[in-house]
């Protein structure tokens, strides 16, 4: 099985929301990703409506329901019940729990799925009841893989920050070692894995190439930044035509 390409449109989300105005679009450029093969669409509203606001889950959804009845909807965020009780009434097809701190600029770490075991097992169960499917946010460590199988939960997400963002090619052999180490103790225990943080055009055959059970990636920052740099020229020439040249 192909490992599955869910966009991130937190970014998307976080530009448009710099005016008051409805550009960019984050439907119009999720049906653009979608429409260009992405399996699915990952939203992480985050307390502050910092970049998804709760009108682009609804949004979205109706998308996705209408024009992309096989792509997935991914929601990520801090099992809280504002957020909880926002999956219940978006109904995705995922749902990603994620230990964040309203506060925090970004995810940077995954469960402590011991201490906080009591608290994911009854929200796994309630989600699972909603027939969303659950992923747990987890550092790349395979001694996490017994208490995550524990919660209930059907995957884990792989916390690639640190294999992303390792300036050093040592370091970042070693990240993805744990990686591919975390994702072989998960498949034995019976649990899918996703894996997201950081991933770019750079890092990403390697990591699917060495970890080829992981089912989905979800990539936003690095995407985002992608498709500014590829349709950059494309654009100039428009608005240069624009102005008359
Ligand atoms: C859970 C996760 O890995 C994050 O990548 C998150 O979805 C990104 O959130 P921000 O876009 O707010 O940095
Ligand atoms: N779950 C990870 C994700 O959705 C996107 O992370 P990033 O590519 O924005 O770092």
């Amino acid at each position: 099985m192909p490992t599955h390409l869910s966009v991130n449109v937190n970014a998307i989300a976080q530009l448009r929301n710099r005016r008051n105005l409805p550009w960019p679009s984050v439907t119009g450029l999720a049906r653009i990703a979608l429409e260009a093969g992405a399996a699915g669409i990952t939203v992480h509203p985050r307390p502050d409506e910092r970049h998804i606001r709760r009108h682009d889950v609804f949004d979205l959804v109706a998308l996705l329901r209408a024009d992309f009845a096989k792509a997935e909807f991914n929601m990520e965020g801090y099992p809280d019940e504002r957020f909880l009780a926002l999956c219940e009434e978006a109904k995705p097809d995922q749902v990603t729990l994620v230990p964040d701190d309203p506060a925090q600029a970004t995810s940077d770490h995954g469960w402590d799925v011991i201490t906080h075991a009591a608290l994911l097992k009854g929200v796994v169960a309630r989600l699972k009841g909603r027939g969303f499917r659950v992923s747990l946010f987890l550092d790349a460590d395979p001694a996490l893989v017994s208490g995550a199988k524990a919660t209930g939960t059907d995957r884990i997400e792989l916390y690639t920050g640190p294999y992303g963002h390792a300036a050093d090619a040592g370091v970042q052999a070693a990240e993805l070692k744990k990686l591919v180490a975390t994702t072989e103790a998960a498949s034995a225990a019976g649990l899918g894995v996703n894996a997201g943080h950081d991933l770019t055009l750079a890092n990403l055959p390697q990591l699917i190439a060495a970890a080829p059970a992981i089912a989905e990636v979800s990539i936003g920052h690095a995407l985002t930044a992608d498709a500014l740099t590829y349709g950059m020229a494309e654009t100039v020439r428009l608005y240069a035509k624009a102005c008359g040249a």
